[in-house]
């Protein structure tokens, strides 16, 4: 294992002239010397190390597409410093390609009126694969993504899914050993999701790929990366585990009991429920809804020990079945950023 994407101290500012208004605006801007200083990226630093599935996540404009385009070497840095298996993107920016598989959901690679196979014999072209090599990574890459079924339709013909998954076989001609995949779900539906991440996945896994993913769909986060890293104003606001942010948030996990036969609350004589309870040990817990056999408790899951809750309801009744639903991603996401 090492490392192999780093940023350190990176920063960027746009510069862009203030506008001027007024009479003759458009001609005045043109020779302002006024410009706004936009900082899309302050700081930034994280190592990613070969074999990670990280999630790149914030908020719309928070800086996520400035710190991929430092990353593969389209942008440079204001300051800082961007290593790719410990080689700069942008002063060697034909070596980093090499390494490198690119992927905007909202935007194809491919050539939109060529059949697909003709677009992947032009990108072998472009990035020196051999015709063998092209070969043998399309019959892996044809067979893993199902390309067959519309290998010579031309591109703009596609569905949706199918291009994206076009795309990604693009991105993936040349071995690359990171790849770089900017909403690869967007706008596909429940079943052409699952493929494409199934897809990723194995990637990953099982061809060790270093992946970081750009989305806004969480559940591509929660289902894919071990990692997240959160942007929020050009800052990175959380870096660690999706299980750690959980914690870190302290939204209650909610346990539901079904007792077998009657049971008896603690405060079972007062209507006026959620009510809040003190567990012998210094967590708390609080009953949220009892319907028929069936008792809601919601409590904090990184002060309260699943034992003592289970000690706790066993005292009330007899327990048929307890289940407990960590609190919704999506929930969590919102309240870092
Ligand atoms: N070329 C540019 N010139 C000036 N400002 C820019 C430029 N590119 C980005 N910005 C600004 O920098 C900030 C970060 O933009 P960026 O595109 O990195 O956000 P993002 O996190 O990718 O957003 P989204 O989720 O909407 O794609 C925004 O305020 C944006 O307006």
């Amino acid at each position: 294992m090492g490392a192999m994407i780093e940023a350190c101290g990176l920063h960027k500012q746009f510069r862009t002239p203030v506008v001027k208004e007024g009479r003759f605006a458009g001609f005045r801007t043109l020779f302002t010397k006024e410009y706004r200083l936009k900082e899309a990226v302050k700081d930034i630093n994280f190592t990613i190390e070969k074999g990670d599935f990280v999630g790149y996540i914030g908020p719309n404009g928070a800086g996520k597409s400035t710190t991929i385009k430092m990353l593969t070497g389209i942008l440079h840095p204001s300051s800082g410093e961007v290593k790719i298996n410990g080689v700069d993107p942008h002063k060697h920016r034909r070596q980093v390609a090499k390494k490198l598989g690119v992927v905007f959901g909202q935007r194809s690679q491919l050539w939109w009126d060529l059949p697909v196979k003709d677009s992947y014999d032009i990108l072998a072209h472009m990035y020196k694969v051999s015709a063998s090599e092209k070969e043998k990574r399309l019959d892996e890459l044809g067979e893993l993504l199902d390309l067959r079924e519309f290998w010579e339709t031309p591109v703009r013909k596609l569905s949706l899914g199918q291009r994206m998954r076009a795309d990604i076989a693009a991105s993936m001609l040349h071995d690359p050993d990171v790849l770089f995949l900017d909403e690869p779900t967007i706008g596909l539906d429940v079943t052409a999701k699952r493929s494409i991440r199934g897809f990723l996945k194995t990637l990953n896994s099982e061809f060790g790929k270093t992946i970081l993913l750009t989305t806004h769909d969480m559940d591509d986060i929660e289902q894919l990366c071990e990692r997240v890293m959160v942007i929020n104003h050009g800052e990175l606001s959380y870096e660690g585990t999706i299980e750690h942010l959980r914690e870190k948030i302290g939204l209650p996990t909610v346990i539901r009991i079904v007792f077998r036969g009657s049971y008896r609350l603690p405060a079972s004589d007062s209507s006026g429920l959620p009510i809040q309870l003190n567990l012998d040990t210094e967590g708390s817990y609080r009953i949220v809804e009892a319907s028929g056999s069936e008792v809601l408790i919601e409590a904090n899951r990184q002060q309260v020990k699943a034992m003592d809750i289970l000690r706790t309801v066993g005292g009330w009744g007899e327990v048929a079945d307890i289940h407990m639903e960590e609190p919704d991603f999506e929930e969590i996401i919102h309240r870092v950023y």
